[in-house]
C-alpha cells in the first residue's frame, strides 16, 4: 500500500494519553467520574499521517480507545461506529447525507429528506458508484445486506470529508476484496487513520503501525514492518481455548444509560 514511505508521512502528535485511566463511568453536574477502568495507565501518541491498526480480542477496549479518541479530536475525524449507526427506514441517500448534517441549516436537512438538493445527490451517488452501490440511493437501509449497510456507514464517514478517519471494525462484514478496497478509498481520502479490525494479515500489509491490546494493556504499538503473524498472535490467547457449548454466547456489551466513556489522567 506504500505509496510515500512512513517516516516522512508522519507529522506532530495528534493525541498523545500519558498514563491516563480510560474506561466508563458517569456523569454527576459537571464531574465526571470514572468507575470502571478498562485501559489503565495508558500511555500512546497518534501522529498525524499515521494508518493505525488496532487490534485486540473481543472485549479487550477498542471500541473504549476509539470513543475516547474521537472524544478528544472532535471535529477533525470522520467516525464510522461499530454498530453503523444507520436509520434502517431511511434511504442509502439520506443515511449518507447524515455524515453532513450538521453543516447544514435545518430547513435544508428537512427540505433535503423530501426532495433530495441537486449538488448533495450528485456527490453522494458518486461516492455510491465507489462504494459498489450504485442504484441503491432510494432504497430503505434497512432492505441491505449487512455488507452492503458496513459501505453505507463507511460512505457517511466518508461523506463527512474530514483528513482523519476512526473505524471502529469498518470491514468486519465485508469479503476479503472488498475489504481492500474500501481500505484504500478511505487511505485516498484521509491522511490518519485508527482501524479496529481483526484481520491480522491486512493490519500486516495495509498499515503502518500497529496498536494491540491485551488484559487492558497496550502490548504492541510498533511499526507494522517490524510484526509477524505471530506477534498478533498472541493478542488472541483464547484462540486455541475449546469452542464454548452450544447456546453458551459471550455476553453483549449493552452500554446502560448512565454509562459514559471517560479517562482519567495520572501523571
Ligand atoms: N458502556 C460501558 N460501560 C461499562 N463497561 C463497558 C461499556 N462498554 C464496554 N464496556 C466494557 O469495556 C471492556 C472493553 O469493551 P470494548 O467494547 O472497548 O472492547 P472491544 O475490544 O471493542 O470489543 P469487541 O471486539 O467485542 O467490539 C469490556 O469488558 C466491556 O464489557
Amino acid at each position: 500500500m506504500e505509496s510515500e514511505p512512513y517516516h516522512s508521512r508522519i507529522g506532530q502528535a495528534l493525541v498523545t494519553f500519558a498514563g491516563e485511566d480510560l474506561g466508563y463511568g458517569s456523569q454527576s453536574g459537571r464531574k465526571a467520574r470514572l468507575d470502571s477502568v478498562v485501559l489503565p495507565r495508558l500511555t500512546l501518541t497518534l501522529h498525524a499521517g499515521e494508518r493505525v491498526a488496532l487490534l485486540g480480542q473481543s472485549g479487550s477496549g477498542k471500541s473504549t480507545l476509539l470513543v475516547e479518541l474521537r472524544a478528544r479530536l472532535a471535529h477533525q475525524a470522520a467516525w464510522c461506529p461499530q454498530h453503523h449507526g444507520l436509520v434502517p427506514a431511511l434511504a442509502v441517500y439520506h443515511n449518507i447525507f447524515m455524515g453532513r448534517l450538521p453543516e447544514h441549516s435545518m430547513l435544508a436537512g428537512l427540505w433535503n429528506l423530501v426532495r433530495p438538493l441537486a449538488r448533495p445527490w450528485r456527490e453522494v451517488g458518486e461516492l455510491c458508484a465507489l462504494l459498489g452501490l450504485e442504484g441503491l440511493e432510494r432504497r430503505p437501509v434497512g432492505q441491505l445486506s449487512g455488507g452492503q449497510r458496513q459501505r453505507v456507514a463507511i460512505g457517511r464517514a466518508l461523506y463527512q470529508g474530514r483528513t482523519l478517519f476512526l473505524g471502529d471494525e469498518p470491514v468486519a462484514s465485508v469479503d476479503p476484496h472488498q475489504a481492500l478496497r474500501l481500505l484504500a478509498l478511505i487511505d485516498e481520502r484521509h491522511t490518519t487513520s485508527v482501524v479496529a479490525l481483526h484481520q491480522r494479515e491486512l493490519a500486516l500489509t495495509h498499515f503502518d503501525r500497529v496498536w494491540g491490546l491485551r488484559d487492558g494493556r497496550l502490548v504492541i504499538d510498533a511499526p507494522a514492518y517490524e510484526l509477524t503473524l505471530a506477534d498478533l498472535d498472541s493478542l488472541y490467547p483464547d484462540a486455541e481455548a475449546p469452542a464454548s457449548s452450544p447456546g453458551e454466547e459471550a455476553p453483549a456489551v449493552m452500554p446502560g444509560p448512565e454509562a459514559l466513556p471517560c479517562s482519567r489522567g495520572r501523571p
